[in-house]
């Protein structure tokens, strides 16, 4: 099954068309799982991939994208949006990691590669523990040729989860953690 969008990359003519896939939902919602997916698949293309992270994401690793499920990635730990543009080089497929945390930027970084006619692939958190937009993620889904919500299971009932609850008191929107201080909720347990 290709749960990644189809798209035609034996084109006719020589110019290559670059595009943007967003992978977004809660968290626990399998988001680095399907972009380490999408991004292995590029690689048994025989496609050059670049791989980017914010740095302050060290929750399971210094470099490498590493999933709750501990599949993983090798990436390159960036500060600043603008250093994807100066790193992403010639490679065919740029994927982004935790965009959330990323500057506004990105927004027209990503245009910018996709119109190079590279693919750019963007995974992140769509909303904060709050349920509100969080950073960069709803104008990258505006531009997104491609957009795919993945959900996980509610730890409360079951269900299918949309929401990450915050288990401490703590309000700053940028809270690094884990099962130690979030859990993936649906709408009704989120909101109890
Ligand atoms: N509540 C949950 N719902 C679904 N998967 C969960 C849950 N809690 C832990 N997991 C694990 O998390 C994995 C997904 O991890 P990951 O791809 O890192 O998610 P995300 O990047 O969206 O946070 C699942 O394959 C599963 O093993
Ligand atoms: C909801 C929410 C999350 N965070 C942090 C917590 C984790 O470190 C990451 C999300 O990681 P995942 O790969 O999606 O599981 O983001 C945050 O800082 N603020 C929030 O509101
Ligand atoms: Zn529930």
């Amino acid at each position: 099954m290709f749960i990644e969008p189809y798209h035609n990359q034996h084109q006719q003519n020589t110019i290559k068309t670059g595009w943007i896939e967003v992978v977004c939902g809660s968290m626990f919602s399998g988001k680095t799982e399907e972009l380490i997916r999408r991004l292995n698949r590029a690689r048994i293309a025989k496609q050059k991939v670049a791989i980017f992270k914010p740095s302050i994401d060290t929750r399971y690793h210094q470099a490498n994208i590493v999933s709750h499920n501990a599949s993983s990635i090798s990436s390159t730990p960036i500060q600043n949006s603008i250093e994807i543009l100066h790193l992403a080089g010639d490679c065919d497929v740029v994927g982004i990691d935790e965009a959330q945390f990323f500057d506004e930027k990105i927004v027209e970084i990503a245009n910018q590669l996709a119109n190079e006619g590279k693919r750019v692939i963007v995974a992140g958190l769509d909303m904060d523990f709050q349920g509100n937009p969080f950073g960069p993620m709803p104008k990258l889904m505006a531009i997104a040729e491609y957009i795919t919500k993945v959900h996980a299971v509610c730890m409360v009932c079951g269900d299918v989860a949309n929401y990450s609850y915050r288990k401490t008191a703590i309000k700053e929107q940028v809270m690094l953690g884990e099962t130690d201080s979030y859990e993936a909720r649906c709408r009704k347990c989120f909101h109890l």
